[in-house]
């Protein structure tokens, strides 16, 4: 219906302007891209589902994301993939867990402040009527 799809275009507007954000902040730069699995050989033997922020942007583009929360739980994988990957108290792994909880605190405070829970429920109860 000509409605629900304005609410949908809202959404995936939306997760542009936060991705974009995230995307653009030095500190995420590491997850910015794939991570290059010819480089870091053991990467997919630790990591099932990877992700990264362009991946998550041409998701959005895609329309791949009719909820919020489909969105997160993929959003969720980069920073939790890197807590995953990055356990030990080098400093490298220190560095890249750190900037992991930036991007996880980062977003979140984004999305709380910025979106209703009202226009996400809109968005549920369109995915649940088709
Ligand atoms: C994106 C991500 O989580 C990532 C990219 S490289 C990396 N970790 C390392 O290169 C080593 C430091 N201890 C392993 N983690």
């Amino acid at each position: 219906e000509e409605q629900e799809d304005k609410v949908l275009q809202a959404l995936r507007l939306y997760l542009r302007h936060l991705t974009d954000r995230l995307v653009t902040d030095r500190r995420f730069q590491v997850f910015k891209r794939p991570v290059d699995t010819t480089e870091v050989m053991d990467y997919l033997q630790v990591i099932r589902s990877p992700m990264d922020l362009s991946t998550l942007q041409a998701n959005v583009d895609a329309n791949r994301y009719s909820t919020l929360a489909e969105f997160v739980l993929d959003a969720d994988l980069i920073w939790r993939n890197a807590l995953s990957y990055n356990p030990n108290i080098n400093p490298m792994d220190r560095r890249i867990r750190q900037r992991a909880h930036a991007l996880n605190d980062t977003m979140h405070f984004f999305i709380r402040d910025e979106l209703s829970e009202d226009f996400e429920r809109k968005c549920e109860d369109i995915k649940a009527s088709r």
